[in-house]
């Protein structure tokens, strides 16, 4: 039997990935993708997200665990998994002396039911330039014709690893708008990324990967929930820290000091900022480069980053 409208279309249980060299890439993780969901796994540089999306996709056996997409094994039945899903790998390198519609038509021959191939190159923007040579295409054009060839099946299950590096920042948002569109439509998306803001718009649910483990998970709300707000400002000549009045009484849970800029960490954003603008006029000094943010993916990433330098 298939999947259908509420069972989860992705479902990994503590998967493991051993690599020849005995390396351990991933290390016991669990998480489920329900249909029409956008799920997004965040890590830094060898976390070990791509050596899971491989799994996903396939092309990979896993080590220890267990790994359903649409209900199959997606190694051992890949035949019944393929047709019915989309990949957008990092690299895509197909020939460069192929122009881009000779490409996507090359790919559509062995796609089941593929879409037609000037349809696919509209949905990404590259309609206009169907016969120029992949050679010639830039960064953010390969990226595009990527997806494009990612789509052309129709897939139910879209995998998307970094699909906006490379990308303009227009090129990015025509992206982000593709995906919520194709999620819309009932598509389950499951992206790999290194932008927070990405993950922050685009994921319904996210998870943050850190040395083969997921350390946290949730929606965007979730994992930024219990996280400090951040200030930041630079200090005139002459002033120092000691001359603020007392953190603590501020409500600032953190701080550090890089030259003369100050940043301070706060689960009582309106407290510390009122305490420190009132002393500031007081003092009649001008802070600098005043920033204020409300807690954030980019401060949950950086916090589980800070544990696990502090770990090492
Ligand atoms: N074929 C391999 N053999 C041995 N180790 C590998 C192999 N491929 C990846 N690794 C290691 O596994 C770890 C996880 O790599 P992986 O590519 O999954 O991370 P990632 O989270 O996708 O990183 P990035 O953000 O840099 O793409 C890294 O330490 C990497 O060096």
């Amino acid at each position: 039997m298939d999947t259908n409208e509420h069972e989860h279309v992705i479902e990994v249980t503590d998967l493991r990935r051993v690599y020849g060299g005995g390396f351990e890439a991933v290390r016991g993780i669990t998480f489920s993708v329900s249909r029409g969901e956008v799920f997004a796994l965040l890590g830094t540089n060898g976390a070990g997200k791509t050596s899971t999306v491989e799994v996903l996709e396939g092309l990979a056996a896993p080590s220890g665990g267990r790994v359903r997409v649409l209900g199959h094994d997606p190694h051992t039945e890949r035949a019944a998994v393929r047709p019915r899903t989309g990949v957008m790998l990092q690299e895509g390198g197909f020939p460069s002396e192929l122009t881009v519609a000779e490409t996507a038509r090359m790919w559509a021959g062995c796609t089941s039911g593929a879409r037609p191939v000037p349809e696919a190159l509209a949905l990404v923007g590259l309609e206009r330039r169907a016969a120029v040579r992949v050679k010639q295409l830039s960064g953010g054009e390969r990226r595009r014709l990527d997806l494009a060839l990612a789509l052309l099946g129709a897939p139910e299950v879209l995998f998307l690893d970094e699909p906006t590096t490379g990308l303009d920042p227009e090129g990015r948002r025509d992206t982000w708008e593709l995906v919520r569109a194709l999620r819309d439509g009932g598509t389950t998306v499951l992206l790999t990324t290194h932008y927070l803001e990405e993950a922050e718009g685009l994921a319904d649910r996210l998870a943050i990967m850190s040395e083969g483990r997921i350390a946290v998970t949730g929606t965007p709300a979730e994992v930024t929930a219990g996280r400090p707000s951040r200030i930041s400002f630079e200090l005139p000549a002459g002033y120092f820290v000691g001359d603020l009045p007392p953190l603590g009484e501020l409500g600032v849970v953190g701080h550090e000091v890089a030259g003369r800029v100050v940043r301070l960490r706060t689960h009582e954003l309106q407290r510390a900022a009122t305490g420190l603008l009132v002393w500031a006029e007081r003092a009649r000094i001008e802070l600098r480069r005043l920033e204020m943010r409300s807690a954030s993916l980019e401060e949950a990433f950086l916090g589980i980053a800070r544990e696990q330098e502090v770990a090492v």
